[in-house]
């Protein structure tokens, strides 16, 4: 495959900057790669495993050259790491991210770079783990990476940069930043939501001792647990930079378990009978698909 860039540039080394660093290594050893995290122990740390070639020591000096800049930090931090990469810029390089809400992070990377081409992205595909340890170059293999342009972006700079995440091995879908964050607030935001709520409430229990939490988690709160064990600051900028779609798949949600909650006071077996078969037929169609994670994963522990 050719490659769609020469240099790219990733700020933040975690999870998602680690396993793009270590995947266009694997998959597109033509292009170059640099990389900066603001802490020191983790770009220490990403410079061992490796997963960029060059590890810089300012987000400045890692983006000079890049035509290609790819902002991997939690969406909170965004607007205040693109600013650090201004200086060093070229006019021509292309700015993306791979933040998890994209109205509220693109109005941040516009505002805080309004002289250069944004083209906001989001590969949805992760695990509860972060940092520099975390990454991994199968990671985006087979799974979708959502584009979201400016309506007005030109096609050919879109086109490349869905070039380089299929080269990782993604399947790109473009779409409308609002709408990705309606779809996402419902098929991953409120999950983690109920992930996190839901393990709270186990601890909170005076008669569930924490040995007992531990001992009988083998079942359907295990996975929970492995949910609600994601980076707490990644996931507070979630709810808060998308808010106003998580309040209202929230509130759709709250509705329909008040309709389950009814069904079991009133002993109606139908009803929850009804609910279970068809929200069977939706895992078993996912699973057709290809796209159950822990299919897509397999074999990487
Ligand atoms: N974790 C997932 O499953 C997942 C999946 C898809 C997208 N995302 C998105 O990817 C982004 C990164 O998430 P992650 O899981 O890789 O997190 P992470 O915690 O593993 O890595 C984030 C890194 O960014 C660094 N950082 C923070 N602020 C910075 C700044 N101003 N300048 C430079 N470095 C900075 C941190 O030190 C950290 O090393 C988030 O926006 C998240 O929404 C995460
Ligand atoms: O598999 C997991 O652990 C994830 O939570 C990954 C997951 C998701 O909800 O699907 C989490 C956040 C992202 O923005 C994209 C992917």
């Amino acid at each position: 495959m050719s490659t769609p860039f020469h240099k790219v540039a990733i700020i933040g080394l975690g999870l998602l900057g680690g396993s793009i660093g270590l995947a266009i290594g694997e998959y597109l050893p033509g292009v170059a790669t640099t990389g900066y995290d603001r802490n020191r122990a983790t770009r220490r740390r990403a410079a061992e495993r490796g997963l960029v070639q060059t590890v810089a020591d300012s987000a400045e000096e890692a983006v000079a050259g890049a035509d290609l800049v790819i902002l991997c930090v939690p969406p909170g931090a965004m607007g205040e790491a693109a600013m650090d990469c201004a200086p060093g810029l070229s006019a021509e390089a292309i700015i993306s991210d791979v933040g998890s809400s994209k109205v509220a992070v693109a109005k941040a990377l516009a505002e805080a770079l309004p002289n250069h081409t944004v083209i906001p992205a989001h590969p949805v595909a992760g695990t509860e783990n972060s940092g520099p340890d975390a990454g991994f170059a199968s990671l985006f293999q087979g799974r979708w990476c959502i584009i979201t342009p400016a309506q007005d972006e030109d096609a050919a700079k879109v086109a490349r940069l869905s070039a380089l995440w299929e080269g990782i091995g993604a399947r790109v879908e473009i779409m409308d930043p609002a709408h990705h964050d309606r779809v996402l607030a419902v098929t991953s935001h409120l999950p983690h939501l109920i992930a996190y709520t839901i393990v709270g409430t186990a601890r909170d229990l005076e008669e569930v001792t924490e040995s007992e939490v531990i001992k009988y988690s083998a079942g359907g709160f295990r996975d929970f647990t492995r949910i609600a064990a994601s980076d707490p600051t990644m996931w507070r900028d979630v709810f808060l930079s998308n808010r106003t779609a998580v309040l209202e798949m929230l509130q759709r949600f709250t509705e329909d378990l008040t309709e389950l909650q009814k069904a079991i006071r009133k002993g109606d077996g139908e009803t929850l009978f009804d609910h279970f078969t068809r929200t069977r037929a939706i895992r078993r169609s996912i699973v057709e698909m290809g796209q159950d994670t822990a299919q897509a994963n397999f074999g990487r522990d």
